[in-house]
């Protein structure tokens, strides 16, 4: 049965959620271990978490094993969630959108290389797997990701969501000229019930090209807290509308050119509130959004590279427990570079230099042809490799990094077909010398689409994920504010402040399994393999 619109634009699954349910009731694994308990509404588990701490003597280093035990707490019923979208209209909102009606529906559509079914291909919840363990025979055993833990299913989430065009889904799809045809014709009536909500829109944060597409503005060019409240009440209708559990807010919106960090302005919670209340000219629509999802307990995660998380943003989440996430998308070439940096330098090979030029035609490269907004994803797909090349002082000496440079150039022609072209040079053995030349055709929004559907999966498990440490003396807590376990989809990962930025893209997914294998009681998986090996 094809899912139905409401009149607030959102389209409620009809498909049950039975992914979802089936967490929920039947997983597909349990744990037998002593320390995890299954109940009805909870897993419960004991989990030893062991490191190694080093301490100096003199020009030596002691290395001393640690254990830390906690007990982690994840409540199982996953409940019915929505997903609002800043940005909805646009590239990556229309065709998250259409995918997920695609795949509820189970759609199978004509294209010029034959029939195509729908798929999550490209999501690390819904298209990668994750190894449990082995069986009797020492073969690995290796489980859908999403079956680590009572995750929401994609196809259950209710979508809506804000922006400052006001064209219709099935319009903007079309604007947008990533789908095929015949898979637009199929999910069309469903997009045309779907609208997007007026946003806040303040001219000076996103290139000036934009403008045209401005008819669906909240009135005001700059912060207030009637802006605050107006996200707010639209976040509650939307959840009442629905009968919503739970929102996650992601912003898929223009890249913003970044804020100005300003003593007395956004350097604090309270600061930041008054900045609002009074009208400053340095807060951003991402900002605005960001503190109306902190007040509505909603998680805020940005899919763009500006800095909406300025330190008051950060402080505000934190003081009032909730979860922020972000920055930038990694979905091509940036997450080709995380994997060929680590890899190089892992292998210890002199990395001495990367060119990174891309060009693209749709809106966000029209949007990022104005230098302020260039900026901004020009600073995000430069420090991805700033851990790796730290974390290796047989190469690199202090201070010492490869040249990097990146380009992005507006083409319409090729539309969302971005182009991505790399060089990367290397010294290696003996003064010889090594390149790698990459040409890279990301369709842009295919490829950022599955990320987005990650973040909000991954964020709304986290609702559900508390923990305390073993001695007894806590109450149970959510994980910090600053949800940096979602790095592995973000260019440039916020963390909590004052810890430490990882980018390698091996130790951010191998972060994000261990975390929720720790969840149901399971230790890191290390790859020894020592059963195959010691006999
Ligand atoms: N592969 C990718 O597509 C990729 C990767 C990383 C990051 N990103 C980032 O994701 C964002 C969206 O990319 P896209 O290709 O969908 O761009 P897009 O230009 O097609 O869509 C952005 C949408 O945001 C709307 N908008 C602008 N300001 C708004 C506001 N204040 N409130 C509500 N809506 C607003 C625009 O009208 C537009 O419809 C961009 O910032 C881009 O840099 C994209
Ligand atoms: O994720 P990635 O492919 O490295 O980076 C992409 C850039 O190459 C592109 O120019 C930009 O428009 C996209 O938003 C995205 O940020």
């Amino acid at each position: 049965m094809a899912p139905h619109a409401n009149e607030n634009g959102a389209v409620n699954s009809t498909v049950n959620g039975l992914a979802g349910n089936r967490n929920e009731k039947t997983p597909l694994f349990t744990v037998d271990s002593p320390n995890v308990v299954y109940t009805e509404d909870a897993i419960e588990t004991k989990y030893a978490y062991h490191t190694t701490s080093v301490t100096r003597a003199g020009d030596k280093l002691v290395a001393t094993p640690k254990a830390q035990n906690y007990n982690f707490k994840v409540d199982r019923k996953v409940g019915k969630v929505g997903m609002m979208l800043v940005g909805w209209g646009g590239n990556n909102g229309t065709t998250v959108t259409a995918g997920i009606i695609a795949n509820r529906r189970g759609l199978v559509w004509d294209t010029r290389e034959g029939k195509r079914a729908a798929n999550y291909y490209g999501s690390v919840v819904m298209g990668s797997t994750i190894k449990l363990g082995t069986d009797e025979k020492g073969q690995e055993i290796n489980i859908p990701f999403h079956d680590m833990l009572p995750m929401v299913h994609p196809n259950d989430l209710v979508i809506g969501g804000w922006d400052i065009s006001g064209l219709g889904l099935a319009d903007a799809m079309d604007r947008a000229c990533v789908l095929e045809p015949s898979l637009k014709e199929l999910v069309r009536k469903e997009m045309a019930e779907m609208k997007p909500l007026p946003s806040i829109y303040y001219p000076d944060f996103i290139a000036a090209n934009q403008e045209d597409r401005a008819d669906n503005v909240i009135p005001g060019s700059k912060a207030s807290w009637d802006h605050v409240e107006h996200i707010r009440k639209d976040i509650r209708d939307f959840k009442a509308k629905n009968e919503l559990d739970k929102v996650i807010v992601l912003w898929t919106a223009n890249t913003e050119r970044y804020a100005e960090i300003i003593t007395g302005v956004n350097d604090s919670a309270d600061n930041l509130v008054n900045a609002i209340k009074s009208g400053h000219e340095e807060v951003s629509p991402s900002t605005v959004f960001a503190v109306a999802c902190v007040l509505e307990n909603a998680p805020f995660i940005n899919g763009s590279p500006q800095n909406t998380f300025v330190p008051g943003a950060i402080q505000f989440a934190e003081k009032h427990n909730a979860f922020i996430g972000g920055d930038d998308f990694k979905s091509g070439q940036t997450k080709m570079k995380s994997a060929l940096v680590d890899f190089l330098i892992n292998a210890g090979i002199k990395l001495t230099s990367i060119a990174s030029y891309n060009h693209l035609g749709n809106n966000d490269g029209k949007n990022l042809s104005s230098q302020k907004q260039f900026r901004s994803k020009e600073i995000s797909k430069s420090n991805v490799v700033d851990d790796m090349v730290a974390a290796n002082s047989v190469l690199y000496k202090e201070g010492e990094h490869p040249d990097h440079t990146v380009v992005i150039k507006y083409m319409p022609a090729v539309g969302d077909n971005k182009r991505a072209l790399d060089e990367y040079y290397a010294e290696i053995f003996l003064g010889g010398h090594q390149t790698i030349s990459i040409f890279n055709v990301c369709e842009d929004s295919l490829l950022a689409s599955p990320l987005i559907i990650d973040l909000v999966v991954v964020a709304e498990m986290m609702t559900r994920i508390s923990w305390k440490k073993a001695d007894g003396s806590d109450d149970y807590k959510g994980f910090h504010s600053v949800l940096s376990v979602l790095s592995y989809m973000l260019k440039a990962p916020l963390t909590p402040p004052g810890t430490p930025v990882v980018n390698a893209l091996a130790k951010q997914r191998a972060a994000l399994t261990n975390i929720f294998r720790a969840c149901v009681g399971l230790q890191p998986e290390s790859d020894m393999t020592l059963e195959h090996k010691l006999f």
